[in-house]
This record gives structure tokens, C-alpha cells and sequence, in this order.
């Protein structure tokens, strides 16, 4: 997958070099490239913004080097890129969504700051583009470098290889619609506190069954939304026990 990031604050991105997501970029499973928006523009002070047409408090941001920094990367896909915007006003972010995303092929984000992106460059890039606008949150941020984290990773650790281990993908919180169960390791008592016995019973059949009911009881105490969506709640999900 070929992942392209554009923002003014190409150092807030840093973090996609570490971890996981750091190695899979070194493994080649990832062609992240990050780009600062700067470098499309074309005066001695490098503007990216200005005062909003109609008044108002803040800035917003012009639509010259958006337009140029996104024709280049469209002109460098091999089929239509998918363009994410973040923005507060966007679709909720969810893990459906970042499955979604991972089956594409190429990954467009552009981090807006200030009070926004100049709306036509959204209407440019449909043009090119299959746009996204996607909100992290019911929150306000300052813009979007902080969101791009988020969604590179829930998207990133989803495709083949990046995470060792694929099968630690399955009970998830959000895969299936439960929250995850509570985990323990070593030592068996801490501040007097113990280990639940059944996971030390070697009965993965009995284990199973506590994992499982323990996200059904998670999944009631916290997120009792996500047994009401449709997806979520099989007959035998809602079975739980009291
Ligand atoms: N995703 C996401 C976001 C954002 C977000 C994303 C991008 C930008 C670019 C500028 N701002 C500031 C801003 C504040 C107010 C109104 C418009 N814009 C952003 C905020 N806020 N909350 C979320 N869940």
C-alpha cells in the first residue's frame, strides 16, 4: 500500500518511524511518504493561508498548493487514490472503516490546519480523488496531523504482515462488535491481587467460554450502544448472563 501524507507540520507525522508501523515502512509492507505542503507553494514567505472571504475569526487555508500538492500525487497513482480529510465535521472513524481502507491501494491524507481546507479543493479533487472527510471524534482539534496518526494506524496494523501475530486481530474490541477481555500476565499475585483461576485451569475450552463472557459483560458495562447496533448482537450474544 502506498500511503501519502501532506501537512505544514511534516515532523507531527514522526511517530509513523516507529513501532510496528516503523517497521513494516522498513520491511516494505508500507510506501508511507510524508510531504509538507510548503514546498508547493511558490512566494518568499511559503503562504499557505489567509483571511476568510465573508469575514469571520480565523484563517483558512489557500487552495494553490493544496490543488498543486494533489494533482502531483494523483498524477503518481496507478488508479484513483483515496483522499482523507480529516475534519470535524467528517464521518465518525470506526474499524469497518479501516478495514475498508485497507483494501485500497493508494491512501491520500491531507491535514488541514486553521479553520479548514478552502472548500473548493475538496470540488477539485473529486475531479481525481474518491474524497473522505472523517472525523476522529465529537472533539475539537487543531487539525488534522493528529487524526492521520490514528487512522494510518487502525488502517496500517490491519494488512498482512505488519502485526506478527494475526491472530491477536480476531478478539479485538470493535472486530466483532465486542469489547475486548481483560488480560493478566505473570506474576500469578500482585498487591494482593490474584490471577482469575480458570486461566491457569488449561481448560481452553473453559477459558474460551470466560473470555467470551467477559466481553459480553465488558461490552454492557461500557459500549451497552454496541449491543443494540444491528451488526453487533447475535441471539446468543445478547444471552448474558447476570
Ligand atoms: N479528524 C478530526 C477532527 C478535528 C480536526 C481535523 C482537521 C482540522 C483542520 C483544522 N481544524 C481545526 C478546526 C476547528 C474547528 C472547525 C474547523 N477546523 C481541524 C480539526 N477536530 N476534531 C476532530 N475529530
Amino acid at each position: 500500500m502506498r500511503l501519502d501524507v501532506v501537512s505544514i507540520f511534516p515532523d507531527y507525522l514522526a511517530p509513523l518511524d516507529l513501532s510496528l508501523i516503523g517497521k513494516a515502512r522498513r520491511d516494505g509492507l508500507l510506501d508511507l511518504r510524508v510531504h509538507d505542503l510548503r514546498d508547493f507553494t511558490h512566494d518568499r514567505h511559503r503562504t499557505v493561508d489567509d483571511t476568510p472571504y465573508g469575514g469571520g475569526a480565523g484563517m483558512v487555508m489557500k487552495p494553490e498548493p493544496w490543488g498543486e500538492a494533489l494533482d502531483q500525487l494523483a498524477n503518481a497513482a496507478d488508479s484513483r487514490p483515496v483522499l482523507i480529510v480529516p475534519g470535524p465535521g467528517g464521518t465518525p472513524f470506526s474499524q469497518a472503516m479501516a478495514r475498508e481502507l485497507a483494501d485500497e491501494s493508494h491512501l491520500v491524507f491531507a491535514c488541514g490546519r486553521y479553520e479548514g481546507i478552502d472548500e473548493r479543493v475538496y470540488e477539485h479533487a473529486r475531479k481525481r480523488y474518491d474524497v473522505r472527510v472523517v472525523s476522529l471524534g465529537d472533539y475539537v482539534l487543531n487539525g488534522g496531523e493528529v487524526a492521520v496518526l490514528a487512522i494510518v494506524e487502525a488502517v496500517a496494523r490491519l494488512l498482512p504482515g505488519v502485526i506478527g501475530n494475526a491472530a491477536s486481530l480476531v478478539e479485538e474490541s470493535h472486530e466483532d462488535g465486542l469489547l475486548e477481555y481483560p488480560v493478566y500476565t505473570k506474576p500469578e499475585h500482585w498487591q494482593g491481587l490474584s490471577v482469575p483461576t480458570v486461566l491457569l485451569s488449561g481448560d481452553h475450552g473453559k477459558i474460551a467460554a470466560w473470555r467470551h463472557e467477559q466481553r459480553l459483560q465488558r461490552t454492557a458495562e461500557r459500549r451497552p450502544d454496541l449491543l443494540s447496533a444491528p451488526a453487533a448482537a447475535s441471539p446468543e450474544q445478547l444471552q448474558i448472563s447476570v
